[in-house]
This record gives structure tokens, C-alpha cells and sequence, in this order.
């Protein structure tokens, strides 16, 4: 299959969107909108670094690859509805794998009604795959990190660390309750998005999605709200069997695991009960987890408070491409 072949096994007969004017076909696609305000946002994944073949089917990889774009989209409170993909295919990879790869991607879009409207096709190295996502939000009800206020709640969807532990799991085969649990969380993350979307309502909540890990993205709302956080640490959500990991590892994996593409914000007290509400009507767990302070020296810091009390800063680690 040459590029021009497999451009034609992976494009769409017909397009959801009813805003879509030219799709894969010319030399950019074009779509339109009078209303509503356009959000976009890029992730890009790379063999070995992502995710590896020993433990991820293909379909794993294009679907999961997907999920974390549609994950910023609803950090963003957008409605998800396209999405372009840039490839770069070393000569190991077979087309039936690279077509699992898209059917993967093509699963958890029908999901959203997105349509695949455009990407590229490269040769090179490692398999390298970029996702352009586009969404859209009510005029002006776009969701920033940087909303936080004084005595806002902070909050967290389902349960941390899951992914980490799926992902310990599949490189460490043995006995474990809920395996299968754990690693579809790391290979299927679940979505936020409808949820996400109906955060309309609040009048104003602060969102973003943990692909890095709880505590760096709690750092990102205390210091673009310029507040401090302060998160209980046995309140932070975790599944079922949590318990059966070492300590150390139900520790680093909830606060620093990232990948639970589950979405921490805060809301104002007086909001709250909209919240669960939303929450109640898209099935969506949420859970109290600490509460934002603007009284501080000016250094916004997010705070660990343990069961007895004592607290400390909450380091901003998780997972870094770059240190330095
Ligand atoms: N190479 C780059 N060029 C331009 N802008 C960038 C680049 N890398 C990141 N950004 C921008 O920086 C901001 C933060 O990006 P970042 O990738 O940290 O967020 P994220 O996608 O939520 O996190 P993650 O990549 O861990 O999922 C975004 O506005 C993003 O578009
Ligand atoms: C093979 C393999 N090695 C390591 C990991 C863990 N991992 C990779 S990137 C990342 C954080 C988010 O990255 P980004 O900031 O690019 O979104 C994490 C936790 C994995 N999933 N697969
Ligand atoms: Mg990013
Ligand atoms: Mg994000
Ligand atoms: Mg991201």
C-alpha cells in the first residue's frame, strides 16, 4: 500500500458534522462557523515513549492517542468534533496493524460523532502519531485553568492512578484483582467530555485534564488562578483494589501517575450542588478534594495534607519530557 492507497483505506465515505464543507480530499480541509467559539489543541505520541507494542494492541494505541486530545478538549468544556492525524510509519509497522491503529481512533470518535478531516503521511523511525483536535463551546464559555477563586472546592472525576497501575500491570505479569480493570484504564481511558460540556451552566469553573499527574496539574490552576491548592490526600478517589499496590506505589502512582485523563477543577461553594448534578446526569464520579486559598505570599503552592494533619508541599513532579 503506497501513501496515496493508504489515504484512501483510512479516509471517511461520509462526514457527522454538519459543518463540514471539504474534509480529506484537497490540500486542507474547511469547515464552518458563525456562532459558536473554535477550540483546538495538539498531542503527539511516540513508540516507546507512549506507548510500546508489548503492551498495546494497535487499536490501543490510535484510540488511546485520540482520548488524551479529546481529553484537552474537555479540560476546555468543548463538544469534540473533529480531529486531523499526522503519522510518521517506520517499515515495520504492517498496513493491517496501521488500519487497527485508525480503527481505534474511528471506535472512540463514533462515540462523539468526529470526523476524521484531514492528517499526514510520512515515513520515518518510530511510529509517531499527532492529533489535531477541534471542538467547539458556547460563545465565551470556554473553561481556563486560570478561574480559580478564594474558598472555590477542588475537585477530581472517577479515581487516580489506575492507568499507572494498568500500565505496572501489563510490564508485570502475575496475579491482580481487577486486572482486566486496570488495564483498560491505562489502554481505554474513560472520557469526560459530556460531562465537561455541561459545565456550561456553571457560571464559572476552573478545568484541566491530568494527563501528567494530579499534583503538576493542580501546580497549573494554582498558578495560572493565582491561589494556592490544598488537597486531603486520603480523600483523593481511588478504584477498588487500590489497596493491593505497596504503598509507595498507590502513593506516586494517584499524585504523579498521570494518563487517568480525568479532569481536576474548582468550583465556588455556592455551585457545587449544579455540579453534582451534572455529574449525576452524565454518570460521572466526582469527588471533594480540597479547597483554594487566595491568602498567600505570592508563590501559589499546593498543599498535601495528610490524615494526621500534618501538611507539605505538593511537589510539582509527574511525568516530563524535558528536565532542566
Ligand atoms: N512546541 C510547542 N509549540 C507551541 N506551543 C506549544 C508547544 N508545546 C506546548 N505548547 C502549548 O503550551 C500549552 C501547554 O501545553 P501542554 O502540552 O503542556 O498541555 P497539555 O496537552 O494539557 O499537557 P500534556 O501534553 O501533558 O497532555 C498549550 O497551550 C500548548 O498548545
Ligand atoms: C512505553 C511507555 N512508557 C512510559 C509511559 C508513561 N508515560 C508516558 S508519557 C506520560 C505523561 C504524559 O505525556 P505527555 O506530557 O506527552 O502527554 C506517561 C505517564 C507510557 N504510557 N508508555
Ligand atoms: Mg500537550
Ligand atoms: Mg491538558
Ligand atoms: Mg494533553
Amino acid at each position: 500500500m503506497d501513501e496515496f492507497e493508504f489515504i484512501d483505506a483510512i479516509k471517511q465515505n461520509s462526514y457527522k458534522q454538519p459543518s463540514i464543507i471539504k474534509g480529506v480530499g484537497d490540500d486542507a480541509a474547511v469547515f464552518r462557523q458563525t456562532t459558536r467559539d473554535i477550540v483546538t489543541a495538539i498531542d503527539t505520541f511516540v513508540e516507546d515513549v507512549h506507548f510500546s507494542r508489548s503492551t498495546m494492541h494497535p487499536s490501543h494505541i490510535g484510540y488511546r492517542a485520540l482520548a488524551a486530545n479529546i481529553s484537552d478538549l474537555s479540560a476546555m468544556g468543548a463538544v469534540p468534533a473533529f480531529y486531523l492525524v499526522s503519522i510518521v510509519i517506520p517499515g515495520s509497522w504492517s498496513n493491517e496493524e496501521l488500519t487497527e491503529v485508525y480503527q481505534g481512533m474511528a471506535e472512540l470518535a463514533a462515540d462523539y460523532r468526529m470526523d476524521l478531516i484531514g492528517g499526514d503521511t510520512v515515513s520515518g523511525n518510530e511510529l509517531t502519531i499527532s492529533i489535531t483536535v477541534v471542538g467547539y463551546v458556547n460563545r465565551e464559555k470556554a473553561r481556563y485553568r486560570s478561574t480559580a477563586e478564594n474558598n472555590d472546592i477542588v475537585f477530581v472525576t472517577g479515581t487516580l492512578g489506575d492507568s499507572a497501575a494498568g500500565f505496572h500491570i501489563l510490564n508485570n505479569p502475575g496475579d491482580y484483582k481487577d486486572k482486566m480493570f486496570y488495564q483498560r484504564r491505562h489502554r481505554t481511558p474513560d472520557m469526560r467530555a459530556d460531562f465537561a460540556s455541561k459545565l456550561e451552566r456553571l457560571s464559572r469553573v476552573a478545568l484541566n485534564d491530568i494527563s501528567d499527574g494530579i499534583a503538576s496539574e493542580a501546580h497549573e490552576i494554582a498558578e495560572a488562578s493565582r491561589v494556592s491548592l490544598t488537597i486531603y490526600e486520603d480523600k483523593l478517589p481511588v478504584s477498588p483494589n487500590f489497596y493491593q499496590f505497596s504503598t509507595e506505589q498507590q502513593h506516586n502512582w494517584k499524585l504523579y501517575g498521570g494518563e487517568d485523563f480525568e479532569l481536576v477543577g474548582t468550583v465556588a461553594k455556592n455551585e457545587w450542588e449544579t455540579l453534582k448534578a451534572i455529574a449525576a446526569e452524565t454518570n460521572t464520579p466526582i469527588t471533594p478534594i480540597g479547597y483554594a486559598k487566595s491568602d498567600n505570599d505570592g508563590k501559589y503552592r499546593v498543599w498535601l495534607r495528610a490524615r494526621d494533619n500534618r501538611t507539605q508541599p505538593l511537589q510539582k513532579k509527574g511525568y516530563t519530557h524535558r528536565s532542566g
